[in-house]
């Protein structure tokens, strides 16, 4: 059995201040939703610590939106894996297509801060998908192959979680079909496959995630949790999106 996750990022949403307004009233309503399942907030980088303020002593826990690739040096305005795990930040971001898309980032960037974050014992989740004109063309299936081909080059994938997100799904209110999401999951297990035991890695689906649609997304048997932008940045929403039934 793999572990289930449930990941808010919050994207430039939520300074320190709503960062603690935010995690109080969601933690006082969470009771024992947590069992089985991780609970994941990333924040921007100046709420972090805020975020792991509120969520110490919960079974919740805290993750980065970017790292850089170096440990240290003269890169202005960013923040090393050293850094986000000297803080407890257990988890951290990677290829986000927001990322790809507006800075720049190819895939062996990606996959150099992949590393630098196992190297400092924080799990990357690395996101892949494709864009809408690569889906109508036909080619979701092999963009996603190469992009995770890229992002795991050299690496013990039974660290890793995966993210499927596909672009064109990203803020647009448009949902992959459960069936959909579970093909690509399916070849991105497959991908994995000759690099270990592929059987171990989450992959979560990321895209328009909802109360009404979480249920039906969790019940296919490759989806192994969520990485959830606008809907995270509700408390009722996201606590129902936690507390989804993969059985209805
Ligand atoms: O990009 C996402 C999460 O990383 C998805 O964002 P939305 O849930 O707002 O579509």
């Amino acid at each position: 059995m793999r572990t289930t996750y449930l990941v808010g990022n919050w994207k430039m949403h939520y300074a320190p201040a709503d960062t603690r307004t935010f995690l109080a009233r969601f933690l006082s309503r969470i009771g024992t939703v947590t069992a089985g399942r991780e609970i994941v907030f990333c924040p921007p980088a100046l709420s972090l610590e805020s975020a792991l303020e509120a969520v110490k002593s919960t079974p919740v826990s805290v993750g980065a939106q970017n790292v850089h690739h170096k440990e240290s040096g003269a890169y202005t305005g960013e923040i090393s894996a050293p850094m986000l795990q000297s803080m407890g930040v257990k988890y951290g971001i990677v290829g986000h297509s927001e990322r790809r898309q507006y800075f720049g980032e190819s895939d062996v960037l990606v996959n150099q801060k992949a590393v630098a974050l196992l190297n400092c014992d924080i799990t990357p989740i690395i996101c892949v998908g494709e864009t809408l004109e690569q889906r109508e063309a036909g080619e979701a299936q092999v963009i996603v192959r190469q992009q995770v081909e890229a992002a795991v080059a050299g690496m013990d994938i039974t660290r890793l979680i995966i993210a499927y997100e596909p672009v064109w799904a990203i803020g647009t209110g448009k949902t992959a079909t459960p069936a959909d999401a579970q093909e690509v999951h399916d070849v991105i297990r497959d991908t994995l496959r000759s690099l270990g035991d592929s059987q171990r890695v989450p992959i979560l689906y990321g895209g328009s995630v909802k109360p009404e649609n979480i249920d039906s997304l969790m019940a296919q048997p490759d989806i192994d949790g969520a990485l959830v932008g606008g809907a995270s940045l509700e408390v009722e929403s996201f606590l129902r999106i936690c507390q989804y039934n993969a059985g209805s």
